[in-house]
């Protein structure tokens, strides 16, 4: 089928070997949480996500001693088109804003002492209009996807996906449109707050690009080139590098979602080492986990992007490894374990 090399040979390889979760270190978790003194199954989704973490870490007991949330910021030539209420301009902006820990994303990482990791995508450089053109040349949105890969090194034990580029929830429309179909107003929200006619003009755009790149989006590397933008590939890099680690991934909103659709659009397996972090207030984000098979963690209306919404949820992890950690056992405590009859 993909007769020529192509710069995309690598993610193909790299998808087709992805590992699976570990099985025993998943069960040796149930196993321990059977045994804690509580009723079977009483912390719910708690139990779940710690069966889950140690499934991907592959040990019985997980941690979260380095979580990290990796920003990618990057700017999109279609806000030529008018479809966001700010200038593309406040993408760098706030990238300093970060790096001075002025944004929400410092304040919840720093609430609960996540490490925060900033990666900018020549920002000076805007891809290009997606309306008009390909987003990107097909080897530079293997590069952006290969630099994503990044994020992980160093050593990190839980993932969290983030980003910033103002115009990209119009570019998660269109990847969304184009994977999914369905009419291009279904997909669109309003961002960062655009106004009734910035959000007209989002919908012709996110219609005018699926329009003209239709032809060529069946294959989701090559619609996530075209359709995309630099922090999508480079999103999507770092949620493949983290399976290959076995670094479970906590995941956003709607933005960071639409990188997660590519990969799962490639298998749909791909994602199974993810969480859903929250459902944004960026209205096709519920439908979008819906089809990704993601039941989000909390539903707290945000519609910020920067991974907040994945960076809340890691709270509700850390205490749920506080538990399977901290709780007594039955015997330990000397309480009364089930009767069985
Ligand atoms: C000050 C500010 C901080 C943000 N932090 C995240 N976003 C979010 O809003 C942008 C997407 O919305 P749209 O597609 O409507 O431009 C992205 O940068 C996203 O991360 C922000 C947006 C602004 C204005
Ligand atoms: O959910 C998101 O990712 C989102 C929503 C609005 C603006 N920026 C990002």
């Amino acid at each position: 089928m993909y007769a020529k090399a192509s710069p995309f040979d690598s993610i193909r390889d790299l998808i087709a070997k992805m590992p699976r979760a570990s099985e025993e270190s998943r069960l040796a978790a149930r196993a321990r949480q059977a045994q804690l003194t509580k009723p079977r199954g009483s912390l719910g989704r708690l139990e779940d996500i710690v069966a889950f973490l140690a499934a991907w870490q592959g040990k019985p007991e997980p941690t979260i001693d380095r979580p990290l949330v990796a920003v990618f910021a990057g700017n999109h030539g279609v806000t030529a088109k008018g479809v966001s209420a700010y200038p593309a301009s406040v993408t760098r902006a706030m990238v300093e804003n970060f790096a001075a820990g002025g944004a929400a994303i410092n304040q919840i990482c720093g609430a609960y002492g996540i490490g925060l990791k900033v990666f900018d995508l020549a920002l000076d450089i805007p891809t290009r209009d997606i309306t008009e053109e390909p987003a990107m040349e097909p080897a530079a949105a293997a590069a952006t996807f290969a630099y994503g890969m990044e994020a992980i090194a160093g050593g990190v034990d839980l993932l969290c996906l983030g980003e910033m580029g103002i115009g990209n929830t119009t570019v998660a429309a269109a990847i969304y449109h184009g994977l999914y179909g369905g009419a291009p107003a279904d997909w669109v929200g309003r961002g960062a707050g655009v106004d009734d006619s910035g959000f007209l003009r989002k919908i012709a755009a996110v219609e005018a690009a699926v329009t003209r790149h239709r032809a060529h989006l069946a294959d989701p590397l090559e619609l996530m080139r075209r359709l995309g933008g630099r922090e999508i590939a480079a999103i999507a890099g770092a949620i493949l590098a983290a399976r290959i680690e076995r670094v479970p991934v906590i995941l956003d909103g709607f933005v960071v979602c639409a990188a997660a659709a590519i990969l799962h659009a490639l298998d749909p397996t791909a994602l199974d080492h993810c969480l859903a972090g929250h459902v944004s207030a960026e209205g096709a984000h519920r439908d979008v986990l819906r089809r990704l098979g993601k039941e989000p963690l909390l539903d707290l209306g945000l519609r910020l992007g920067e991974g907040s919404g994945a960076a809340l949820a890691v709270a509700i992890a850390q205490a749920a490894l506080a538990c399977h950690k901290g709780m007594a056992t039955f015997a330990e405590a000397n309480v009364a374990d089930k009767i069985v009859e």
